[in-house]
């Protein structure tokens, strides 16, 4: 980390900083230039994450520059990034709406689906031929087909597809249907996974793991973008927590910290979040005054014989009330739609 002192500050301003930093056990170096003073603070994670100086007299800036993400980081980033997935933005002037089934379950449900989404204002269709269920006996997704399912609804909808990998063995099959690759939420450590999908060249959208820190996912990110791909979104999907009547802890802090943490975009799903559709509206609401960059959902036709995740798909009314909230928020917010551009 690195304390940097106005050009007025004094030393007395400077011995305070100094002091600060040693009562936390952090070691300063001071640095003189000719118009500011630097102080260099080293110390271990726990120690610095401790050392607030912001609010110390003299002082101007002060950054981590230890940070273990660094290719993702919002350091040195003035503007915050907009990917492009089959031409479609994402980013921080535009608002995306990403809307399809949880799963590929037949041809009709997967285009009734996307002609659902499309109606509520989607330009991006989502959709599982990979699911990843905790129980072995539950569906698992219709693989290879239900790859090609997506490719035949995105001819005739004009909709970009983002659907998930679950292994190393698949990326290839998922890259050559796939405009956008997601990695779910259970995967968001599986490094090998991270490293092969970073190597592929497409966008990667990257969930929150179902526990995870800010840091722990933005580490995962660095993985991606280690290996040469910067085309990644963040998606906050809820965390686990303690109480039984929400599927996951929707963390509406996670946009606004994103967006001060990283300059990637970030979407949030408010689907998995909450596990249930009465709940589903009013978080993307919330996720969208936090700053959102986007929303994904989970919508189907007749969800109450849904393969997956039933329970929190939109329909009907419930979808015609996300399709007027993002026709209205995120305009009154300074955002654009996200029409596709080719490109
Ligand atoms: O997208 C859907 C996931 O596969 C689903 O949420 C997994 O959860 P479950 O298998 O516990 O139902
Ligand atoms: C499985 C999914 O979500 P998550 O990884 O967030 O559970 C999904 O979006 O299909």
């Amino acid at each position: 980390m690195v304390i940097v002192m106005t050009p007025s500050a004094t030393e007395s301003d400077i011995d305070a900083v100094v002091a600060h930093v040693n009562t936390h056990e952090g070691q300063a170096f001071v640095s003189r230039g000719v118009t500011r003073t630097i102080i260099g603070v080293v110390g271990s994670e726990a120690v610095l994450e401790s050392i607030d100086a912001s609010g110390l007299p003299g002082v101007a800036d002060t950054k981590r520059i230890t940070a273990p993400y660094k290719l993702v980081s919002a350091d040195n980033h003035t503007k915050r990034t907009t990917i492009r997935v089959g031409g479609v933005p994402i980013g921080p002037d535009t608002f995306t709406l990403i809307a399809g089934p949880c799963a590929v379950e037949t041809p009709e449900q997967t285009l009734e689906s996307a002609q659902l989404a499309k109606r509520a204002g989607a330009t991006l269709l989502r959709g599982g031929a990979y699911k990843p269920r905790s129980s072995p006996y539950a569906f698992q997704g219709l693989a290879l087909d239900g790859l090609r399912i997506l490719a035949e609804v995105r001819e005739v909808t004009g909709l970009p597809v983002v659907t998930e990998v679950l292994d190393v063995k698949d990326i290839d099959d998922v890259a050559e249907y796939a405009d956008m690759l997601q990695i779910g939420t259970r995967n968001m450590q599986n490094f090998g996974l991270l490293q092969a999908v970073g190597s592929i060249g497409k966008p990667v959208m990257i969930k929150r793991g179902l526990s995870a820190t800010y840091e722990e996912w933005l580490m995962a990110a660095e993985y991606v973008a280690q290996r040469g791909n910067l085309d990644i979104v963040l998606c906050e999907r809820g965390i686990r927590s303690y109480e039984p009547s929400i599927r996951n802890m929707f963390d509406v802090s996670a946009v606004p910290m994103m967006q001060r943490m990283s300059h990637l975009p970030i979407i949030v799903d408010p689907s998995h979040a909450a596990g249930r559709r009465d709940l589903v509206v009013p978080l993307a609401r919330a996720g969208i005054a936090a700053g959102a960059d986007g929303v994904m959902v989970d919508v189907h036709p007749h969800p109450e014989v849904a393969l997956v995740d039933g329970a929190q798909a939109l329909t009907g009314e419930s979808l015609d009330e996300l399709a007027k909230v993002v026709a209205t928020l995120p305009a009154l917010l300074g955002r654009t739609s996200a029409a596709h551009r080719a490109g």
